[in-house]
């Protein structure tokens, strides 16, 4: 297992001394977004460090999005190679290739990488933890003090929750990042929790030989996708030999021989090797001194559309990323941190910055077109509402039934869902839920963010034979 601690050579007092107190704008997290966030301040003309106590590249790159999607890459093409007549395909996952593949995606925990990158992009880094030590002051850890001239920009993204069972805290669980980093298939794996840590991970190690058991306190998977989502999911797990128990909750964990026991509130238990706890995330701002700029440590930093954060007077406390809980996938928070970049260093050239929806400086679309894909095989990919929420939305579900679909896999299953806003004649949300369904999902998103009429959406064609032909017959489905 990885423990976090960094091998690169590069020290807070060799870099930050070059800089003296001339710095504009200091960026605390280096994940996806905190390093989007430095870049464009640097590209604004702003002189920025990036302060890291960890690696550079965050959680997606080493313990979440990258590893996570290189785990689940081999049993989802395997699959997909046995659903196409003709092919010579056993498969059978070589474990350990797979998890040579994993490691070379994670760059083997080393970011020296994206050290050079940063470097190169004109970002001054410090490693150390950082944290909030005054008005427009950052301290870090064994380093300097930093008081920028125009901003500090808080990506430091979130962590995982533990829930409160009784028994959790005393018996070693796997988190996300033990699920992702680990290089043995255990005999058995539990996993509390169904939203789409536990339906990706469950996927993931099943189909490398575990023995599978998710539970699920719901009444069905991914409950903040549409049901039908959840259920070809639930399916899909059972298929791989995954035991899904819906609606239940655990009430006490024990250690069990080497492994752990789950009670649940209905009588019944669960036993299993590991137990991987994938119940949520909160922020990470226990830390970070907060309430020496007079806000609560622990809670998530409230921004508006350009980032700043509300609450601190004087303008200077900007936020992206799973930190601010807006939406907790990388590329909405790199799309939010593009914006904070580009808002400090305007703002700091004495432009005035017009926020109003959809101008450079606002992050409109997490309001509107926030999007999603779920890795599993079937994979799940939703921008938008997933449901109706005014009178004036249609719901339009229909399976992927054309032929495009029919070549691209023998026997292939998929499902959609628009919601339609009838009075504008425009898209809100689409849910796709099939095999490689998730490159269709950028098209729903222009749809959404461009607003573009229905009528006119009639005009884009889907090519023959492609699964976007699904979109001809949704037109049809709307009265077109
Ligand atoms: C298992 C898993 C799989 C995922 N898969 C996907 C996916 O496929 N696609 C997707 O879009 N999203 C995915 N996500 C979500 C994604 O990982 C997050 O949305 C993303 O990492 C958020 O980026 P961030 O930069 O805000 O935070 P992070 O990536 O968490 O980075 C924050 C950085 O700040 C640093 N930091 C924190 N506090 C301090 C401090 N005081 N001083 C200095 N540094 C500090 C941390 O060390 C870290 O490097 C997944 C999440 C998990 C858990
Ligand atoms: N492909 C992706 O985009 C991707 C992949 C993984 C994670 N992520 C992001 O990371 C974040 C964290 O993922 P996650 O799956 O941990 O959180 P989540 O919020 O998606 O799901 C957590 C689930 O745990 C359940 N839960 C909470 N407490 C419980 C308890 N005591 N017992 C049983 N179940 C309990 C919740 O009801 C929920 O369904 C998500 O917001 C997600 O967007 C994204």
């Amino acid at each position: 297992m990885d423990t976090g601690e960094n091998t690169a050579e590069h020290t807070a007092e060799n870099t930050v001394d070059e800089l003296g107190e001339d710095v504009d704008v200091v960026v605390i997290g280096a994940g996806p977004v905190g390093e989007n966030a430095a870049a464009r301040a640097v590209r604004g003309g702003m002189r920025t460090v990036l302060v890291e106590h960890e690696r550079l590249g965050g959680e997606c790159s080493y313990w979440a999005c990258v590893p996570s999607k290189a785990l689940l890459r081999p049993g989802n093409a395997a699959a997909a190679a046995r659903r196409v007549p003709g092919v010579r395909c056993d498969g059978e996952l070589d474990e350990h290739a797979v998890f040579a593949w994993r490691d070379k995606r994670v760059s083997h925990w080393d970011d020296g990488g994206q050290v050079d990158w940063a470097e190169g992009a004109g970002i001054t880094v410090v490693r150390g933890r950082a944290r909030l030590s005054g008005q427009r002051e950052v301290t870090v850890d064994g380093g300097p003090v930093l008081r920028p001239t125009h901003a500090v920009v808080v990506c430091t993204g979130s962590v995982p929750v533990t829930p409160d069972v009784e028994g959790l805290a005393d018996v070693p669980v796997w988190t996300s990042r033990d699920a992702t980093s680990a290089s043995a298939v255990p005999e058995s794996l539990a996993v509390l929790g169904g939203g789409v840590v536990g339906v990706e991970m469950a996927q993931a190690w099943a189909r490398l030989g575990a023995s599978v058991e998710i539970i699920a306190r719901g009444e069905r998977l991914l409950p903040r996708m549409p049901a039908f989502a959840g259920e070809a999911v639930a399916e899909a797990l059972r298929a791989d030999g995954v035991r899904v128990r819906l609606g239940a909750s655990a009430r006490r964990v024990s250690a069990d021989g080497g492994g752990v026991r789950v009670d649940l509130d209905d009588g019944e238990s669960v036993t299993a090797q590991r137990l991987l706890v994938a119940t949520g995330r909160k922020p990470a701002t226990g830390d970070l001194g907060l309430d020496r700029v007079g806000l609560t440590p622990g809670r998530a930093l409230t921004v508006d559309d350009t980032g700043l954060v509300a609450d601190v007077p004087g303008g200077w406390l900007y936020a992206a990323g799973d930190v601010t809980g807006r939406a907790l996938v990388t590329h909405q928070g790199k799309y939010a941190a593009r914006v904070v970049g580009d808002v400090v260093a305007a703002r700091a050239r004495g432009e005035e910055v017009r926020a109003e929806a959809w101008s450079h400086y606002t992050a409109t679309a997490d309001h509107h077109a926030v999007t999603q894909v779920v890795f599993t095989d079937p994979e799940v990919a939703s921008v938008g509402l997933v449901e109706a929420d005014k009178p004036s939305h249609r719901v339009v579900d229909r399976d992927i039934d054309v032929a495009g679909a029919s070549l691209h896999a023998d026997g292939y299953e998929g499902r959609v869902r628009l919601v339609v806003d009838s009075e504008r004649q425009v898209v809100v949300g689409a849910t796709f839920v099939g095999q490689d369904v998730a490159e269709l999902l950028h098209a729903a998103t222009v749809a959404i963010v461009g607003e573009v009429p229905l009528r006119r959406l009639w005009h884009a064609v889907p090519a023959f034979p492609t699964v976007s032909e699904v979109w001809l017959r949704l037109l049809e489905d709307c009265g077109l």
